[in-house]
C-alpha cells in the first residue's frame, strides 16, 4: 500500500487533540527515546543540505526528532492551523527517473513502482559514500527497527495464522523474490564490476523503505524526504498534497502547535491489517479495521461448477480496490457494523449474495437467480428469498462462518496470553503487541458481525414462525 498524494488542496481542520493513546504504543516495550534535541544536533545538517538540493527554503516551522516511532519532525515555532508547514520542491525527491535508463528498460512491467524505486534505494546504499542521497538514506531506519510482517520470524508469524495477513504475507514476499530476481539480473548485467552483487535481504529492506515512505505522484511514485519524517495519526486531517503547477509537495497543519508538539499526518484510512503488513505498526483501537473473509462452494456441491459460473459472471469491482488485499467473487471485506438492529449498512450485500447462492440446491433457483439479477441492476442475489426459511438458511451458513472464525482469533489471543512471558526481545514484544492490536481489532469486527447476523436470524424465525404459532393459539 503506498501513500496516496491528492492534487487537490482539500483538508479539513479539527481540534488539538491529546495523542496520550497512540503514545502509549511501543511505551510499554521500554524503549527509551532519544531527546528531541539530541536527535536534532544529530541532523542538523540534513536541512540546509536538503535545501540546497532543492534550491529553496523547507520550512521555518519544523525540525527533525525522535519520538517513540522513530525519526519525526517537531514544531520549532507556534505553528498555526492553516499554516503550510513544509514544502519539499520535486526536485528534490527520488524517483525511479533515478534508474539509468538501460536498467529501466531490462525492469519490464513485472517489478511495479516499489519494486523499481527500491532498485533505486538499493544502487545508492550500494554506491555507499559517493551516493549523493548519503545524508538521507543513512537516515532511513535501519532493518531492526523495521516490524513488517515480512521480517517477522516463525514465532511471530504464527501469532497471526488466523487472520487475513498470514496469506497476504506470504504472497507479498514472494512478490518481492520475485521482483528481485529481475532487479539482481538487470544490476548483474549493467553493473557487472561497479556495484557489489545484491542481496534478497537487501532488496527486502528497501521495498519495505519505498512502501512505507512513498507517496504515489505523478510521476508514479516518489520518497519526499523530510516530509517522510512525520509520523502516522488517523485522527489527522493533514496529508501531503501535490502542487503540480510549482512542482513541489506541501503539508498544511490541520490545527495549532506549540513548539516542541510532534506534528503528525494522516497516511490514510487504512486497517491494523494494512499498517502491520505495509507500515510495520498497528493502532491499539483503530476505527478502519476490518476483516478479510473467504467462502468457498464446497467441492462435493452438486451445483459446484454451476454456482461458481455464475458468481463469476456477475463478480464486479464496483469501488476502487484501495485494499492490499486483492478482491475476487469468494473474498469478502466486513467491516464493524455500528448497529445491530438494522441501523447503518450491515454486513456487506455480495457476501450475504453469495451465501445466498450456496444455498441453492436445484438449478432452477440458480436460473431464478440469475434472471432477477438481470431484471434489477445485474447484481447477482442481492434481493432477500421470497422463501423465508431459505433466507434464514443463507443466513446461518454466514453466521456459523463467522461464529469460527470469532472461535479462531479468539483461540489465538488466548494462547498468546497465556504464552506471555516477561523475558521475551524487544523485538518480539514489538510483534506481540501488534499481532494482539490486530486479532482484537479483527474480533471485534467479527463480533459486530454476528450480532448483526443474529439479530437478522432471530427476526426472520420469528416472522416464519408466526403463522405455526397462531395456528397454535
Ligand atoms: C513515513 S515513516 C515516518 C518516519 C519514521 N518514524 C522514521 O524514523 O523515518 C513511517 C514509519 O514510521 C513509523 N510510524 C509512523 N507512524 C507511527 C505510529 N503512529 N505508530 C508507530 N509507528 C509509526 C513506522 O515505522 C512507519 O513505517
Amino acid at each position: 500500500m503506498l501513500l496516496c498524494i491528492p492534487t487537490v488542496k482539500l483538508f479539513g481542520f479539527q481540534q488539538r487533540r491529546n495523542f496520550s493513546s497512540l503514545a502509549k504504543r511501543f511505551s510499554l516495550i521500554g524503549k527509551s527515546p532519544l531527546e528531541p534535541q539530541t536527535q536534532a544536533s544529530l541532523d542538523k545538517d540534513f536541512l540546509p543540505w536538503l535545501e540546497r538540493i532543492a534550491g529553496a527554503k523547507i520550512t521555518n516551522t519544523l525540525s527533525i526528532g525522535k519520538s517513540t516511532y522513530g525519526r519525526s519532525l517537531f514544531a520549532s515555532k507556534f505553528i498555526h492551523a492553516g499554516e503550510c508547514m513544509l514544502k519539499v520542491p520535486f526536485n528534490a525527491q527520488i524517483t525511479p527517473d533515478e534508474l539509468p535508463p538501460d536498467i529501466r528498460v531490462s525492469l519490464t512491467d513485472e517489478v511495479g513502482n516499489i519494486g523499481k524505486l527500491a532498485a533505486v534505494l538499493l544502487r545508492e546504499k550500494k554506491t555507499g559514500q559517493k551516493s549523493r542521497w548519503l545524508p538521507y538514506i543513512s537516515r532511513l531506519p535501519q532493518p531492526a527497527e523495521m516490524h513488517s510482517t515480512i521480517f517477522w520470524g516463525e514465532d511471530e508469524f504464527s501469532m497471526i495464522r488466523c487472520s487475513a495477513v498470514h496469506k497476504e504475507t506470504v504472497k507479498q514476499k514472494a512478490q518481492i523474490e520475485k521482483e528481485f530476481s529481475i532487479v539482481a539480473q538487470a544490476f548483474k548485467q549493467h553493473y557487472p564490476m561497479v556495484i557489489e552483487r545484491p542481496y534478497l535481504e537487501d532488496f527486502m529492506y528497501a521495498y519495505a523503505l519505498v512502501g512505507s515512505r512513498a507517496w504515489e505522484t505523478s510521476k508514479g511514485i516518489s520518497l519526499i524526504p523530510f516530509a517522510d519524517f512525520m509520523n502516522h495519526d488517523g485522527l489527522s486531517a493533514s496529508i501531503v498534497l501535490s502542487d503540480e503547477d510549482n512542482q513541489l509537495s506541501e503539508v498544511t497543519a490541520d490545527r495549532n502547535y506549540s513548539p516542541g508538539d510532534e506534528v503528525f499526518i494522516k497516511y490514510g484510512e487504512f486497517s491494523n491489517a494494512t499498517l502491520m503488513l505495509d507500515f510495520g505498526f498497528t493502532l491499539p483501537y483503530n476505527i478502519h479495521d476490518e476483516v478479510q473473509i473467504q467462502m468457498d462452494v464446497p467441492n462435493d456441491d452438486p451445483l459446484h461448477a454451476m454456482k461458481l459460473g455464475l458468481l463469476q459472471t456477475h463478480h464486479t469491482r464496483t469501488v476502487k480496490d484501495i485494499n492490499i488485499f486483492h478482491s475476487s467473487c469468494d473474498t469478502f471485506t466486513i467491516k464493524e457494523v455500528k448497529s445491530a438492529i438494522g441501523k447503518g449498512k450491515g454486513i456487506p450485500q455480495s457476501l450475504r449474495a453469495f451465501a445466498r447462492v450456496l444455498c441453492c440446491t436445484i438449478p432452477q433457483e440458480l436460473n431464478e437467480l440469475s434472471k432477477e439479477a438481470a431484471q434489477n441492476d445485474g447484481r447477482l442475489a442481492r434481493l432477500p428469498f421470497k422463501d423465508r426459511n431459505k433466507e434464514l438458511e443463507a443466513h446461518k451458513i454466514l453466521l456459523s462462518h463467522i461464529n469460527r472464525l470469532i472461535e479462531d482469533h479468539s483461540a489465538c489471543i488466548k494462547e498468546m496470553e497465556e504464552s506471555k512471558c516477561h523475558f521475551v526481545s524487544q523485538r518480539f514484544a514489538v510483534r506481540r503487541e501488534m499481532a494482539r492490536d490486530l486479532l482484537s481489532g479483527e474480533l471485534r469486527v467479527l463480533r459486530s458481525a454476528a450480532e448483526w447476523l443474529n439479530h437478522y436470524c432471530t427476526t426472520l424465525f420469528s416472522v416464519t414462525m408466526e403463522p405455526v404459532l397462531q395456528s397454535l393459539q
